[in-house]
């Protein structure tokens, strides 16, 4: 079955990202469906690397799936790469992500990466943050109280109603969003009480992003 474009694409950045691979060691897996390419490719050079930790359920299946052990994060000493999709990404290598609803465990394995490697397709690269809306993981009896001091930060929360994420939690995807700040609007949202974490990874951006163009791949670093 041939590939869309931007499936070629994502395919195409997710091979890409097999070159940062450190023989030997552990690698971080996020989730998403360029990341589910990163995953396939994986598969083929099992015996190269101990095994992965995971970012979702879904992509501990896929992993398993192909042999791949799935490895405790608390077991875990280090980390040299962690391989993830993005739904925005800008110059300086900060995106938006969660559209997955994979956002808290992602950023949790991105902490302890050393080298986060942002695997995306074109239409993902722009100027500026927040055309995407940004996802906010709540603890569910929060959600209204949540919702009412986001709008006091400028945003408009919508709930992304029958989502559950992996750690039992609700999503609040947050539209509009004039984002001119994103670290500082990472922190201020992390500091509403209720919230989990949110999706602008900012505070922790990229180290590389692979980019897939009509052209080929691009390997970009922050500016
Ligand atoms: O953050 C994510 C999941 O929580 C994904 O990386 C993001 O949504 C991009 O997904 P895709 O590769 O399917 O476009």
């Amino acid at each position: 079955m041939s590939l869309s474009p931007q499936d070629a694409q994502k395919k195409a950045a997710a091979e890409a990202a097999l070159d940062f691979l450190q023989p030997g060691s552990v690698v971080g897996v996020g989730t998403g469906s360029t990341v589910n390419f990163f995953i396939d490719a994986l598969a083929q050079r099992k015996h190269q690397f101990e095994g992965a930790v995971s970012s979702s359920q879904a992509s501990t299946e896929r992993l398993q799936a192909h042999g791949i052990e799935v490895f405790d994060l608390n077991n875990v000493a280090e980390l040299p790469v962690y391989v993830d999709g993005a739904d925005e990404i800008n110059e300086h290598l900060q995106m938006v992500k969660g559209g997955g609803g994979a956002l808290t465990r992602e950023k949790i394995i991105a902490a302890v990466a050393d080298k986060f490697v942002c695997v995306v397709d074109e239409s993902k690269w722009v100027g500026r943050l927040g055309t995407f809306p940004v996802p906010v993981e709540v603890i569910p009896m929060a959600r209204s109280y949540v919702a009412r001091q986001i709008v006091k930060l400028g945003g408009d929360p919508e709930w992304r109603q029958g989502v559950v994420t992996d750690n039992g939690n609700w999503i609040l995807d947050v539209h509009h969003f004039d984002i001119l700040n994103a670290a500082e609007l990472e922190r201020q949202l992390n500091q509403i009480t209720g919230v989990v974490t949110n999706g602008l990874f900012a505070n922790r951006n990229a180290d590389v992003a692979i980019v897939a163009t009509a052209n080929g791949t691009e390997t970009r670093k922050r500016k």
